[in-house]
């Protein structure tokens, strides 16, 4: 048997891995949908494209189940470290990736490559880099109108974009309820990552997800450094939080306005695509 895919995932949060080395895929928008097609493909919340080596540097590219590419995620950076770990391509317990966000540093913690800690980058709340429209303004707990509320949000980038609402109580109602609207709201020329946010204690949150691209889901690591990171922001929390969410646990770590996460991978499966869905997936590239 062939390899075409491998699959993992953090907390929860799936992630299909296709490794351009192995199989020579012409990823299109449509036959991205259908991959991660919970019906009608393999399903995921998304796909990993690498490694692509240019120079020196390991490249991944990060597709969401809609098509549309992210700069960034935390889960898949994750995801992918162990990918390269069980291929064989890093033997090393240090190393560096590039994503369309930007370099970001992993260090795999244990010798069955199950932990890993990863250098996210740096935060910024400056509005035009994130982005959010109007004047260039710092976004933190500014007037977010929905549906008939005025909702405060915390607004930032660590390579892609977040949207941090805190309130008293958070759950995936509210997420279902209102995650749409504010990842598609005008504020946000190229949409959002929505978390709420509840305080737990100084060293603890809980957040619920809605992802730009992905729509719900149980674990986003990009979600908990932005959600720490608007939390540390507003003087909330101190700089290590631990991030609770349906799908599990991460450690951010901030230091200055870098942000460091720690978390777990699963390996779940490994496949060939069938021959059904290979006509599928060919008459969906151009
Ligand atoms: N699940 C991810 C985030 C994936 C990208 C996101 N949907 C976006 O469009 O920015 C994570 O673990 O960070």
């Amino acid at each position: 048997m062939t390899t075409d895919f491998y699959k993992y995932h953090a907390l929860g949060n799936d992630y299909i891995v296709i490794d351009p080395n192995i199989v020579n895929f012409n990823l299109s928008e449509k036959a991205i949908q259908l991959i991660c097609d919970r019906n009608f493909g393999i399903g995921s919340d998304g796909i990993l494209y690498g490694p692509i080596f240019t120079g020196d540097k390991i490249e991944l590219r990060i597709f969401n189940p809609d098509g549309s590419e992210a700069e960034k995620s935390g889960n898949g950076i994750r995801i992918f470290s162990r990918y390269l770990v069980d291929a064989g391509y890093i033997k090393t317990k240090t190393f560096q990736l590039t994503t369309l966000g930007g370099e970001v540093a992993v260090e795999v913690l244990n010798p069955e490559a199950t932990l890993f800690k990863v250098d996210m980058g740096t935060v910024t709340f400056e509005s035009e880099l994130i982005p959010v429209t109007g004047s260039p303004r710092q976004t933190v707990a500014i007037d977010l109108p929905v549906n008939d509320l005025t909702l405060k949000a915390t607004c930032l980038s660590i390579g892609n974009p977040h949207c941090v609402i805190p309130g008293s109580e958070v759950s995936q109602e509210l997420a279902v309820s209102l995650g749409a609207k504010i990842e598609n709201h005008p504020l946000f020329p190229k949409r959002i990552n929505v978390q709420f946010l509840q305080v737990l204690d100084r060293q603890n949150i809980q957040i619920e997800i809605w992802e730009r691209g992905a729509g719900y889901t149980l674990a986003s690591g990009s979600s908990s450094c932005a959600a720490a990171s608007a939390a540390y922001k507003l003087g909330l929390v101190d700089d290590r939080v631990k991030v609770h969410m349906p799908g599990g646990e991460i450690d951010i770590e901030i230091v200055g306005d870098r942000v460091f996460m720690t978390g777990g991978v699963s390996a779940v499966a490994q496949g060939e695509f069938a021959k059904d869905f290979l006509s599928c997936l060919n008459l969906l590239i151009d």
